[in-house]
């Protein structure tokens, strides 16, 4: 089943954040009383980072049982485990460590101060996806580039028609840091929900060609492909819904 995105639409970057903070909130706790231990693909970047800050403020009431959510990344850039470019890095930082998510639950991608390459870390990750999220994912989060990439999928990449592997490693992205480990659209697609998180006027076209797909293509548009089994839901602000 792929249902049609839903698409929210809030008046700036601090009030999406709160409004997908809570949402996660409340879908961790629906989770977590039916019986499952939710797993949610994290994202980097500055509006993950304001919804992580939300996470934290609205996390500590009681509502969800943080000994029982299994986090991963979409994806992670290929650097020292202390950098500070490390996703893993920002997020713990900003909320699983002061919530109290235990460590076997936080399923980090190697970094190049454990592995020789990002290809292994790839290697890794997958190993460890298809050892402890068989089931696939509660939700994936995903940030969305200027360029319309999402996880490290950029538009006119290889990794973009990768079919059999669940993660692989990136050289040479536009964004920086170059070396990146992404899960690919199969990995991403194991969800039932996924949810895009899109602040500001620069992503306004991004989002227009994503939320239009019959008028792109996966190639010029890596955000287009995504979609959850059971919901997909754009988080916008206004200036990101601006062109739609
Ligand atoms: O590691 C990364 O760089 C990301 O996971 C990337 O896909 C990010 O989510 C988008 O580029 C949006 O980032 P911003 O919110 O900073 O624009």
């Amino acid at each position: 089943m792929t249902t049609e995105p839903l698409i929210e639409v809030h008046d700036d970057a601090a009030a999406l954040a709160t409004a997908v903070a809570g949402e996660l909130l409340a879908r961790l706790a629906d989770s977590q009383s039916a019986g499952r231990v939710p797993a949610v693909v994290l994202t980097g970047g500055s509006i993950a980072d304001a919804v992580h800050a939300e996470v934290a403020r609205l996390g500590t009431s009681g509502e969800v049982d943080w000994t029982r959510v299994a986090l991963w990344w979409g994806d992670e850039r290929f650097v020292a485990a202390g950098s500070d470019d490390r996703n893993a890095g920002q997020a713990r930082a900003a909320f699983i460590d002061a919530l109290g998510v235990p460590t076997e639950h936080v399923h980090e991608v190697a970094s190049s101060d454990d592995v020789d390459s990002a290809e292994e870390a790839a290697e890794r990750y997958a190993a460890a996806l298809a050892e402890h999220a068989p089931e696939g994912f509660e939700v994936v989060m995903l940030g969305v580039g200027p360029d319309g990439h999402v996880a490290s999928l950029f538009p006119g990449f290889d990794q973009l028609d990768e079919q059999g592997r669940a993660v692989v490693a990136v050289h040479d992205s536009p964004k920086p840091p170059p070396d990146r480990v992404t899960l690919t659209f199969p990995a991403l697609a194991q969800t039932r929900s996924t949810w895009f998180l899109v602040s500001g006027e620069a992503k306004a076209d991004a989002v227009a060609r994503a939320l239009s797909p019959t008028s792109t293509t996966p190639a010029e548009t890596p955000a287009s492909v995504p979609r959850g089994r059971v919901e997909t839901t754009w988080f916008l602000d206004r200036p990101a819904a601006s062109r739609l």
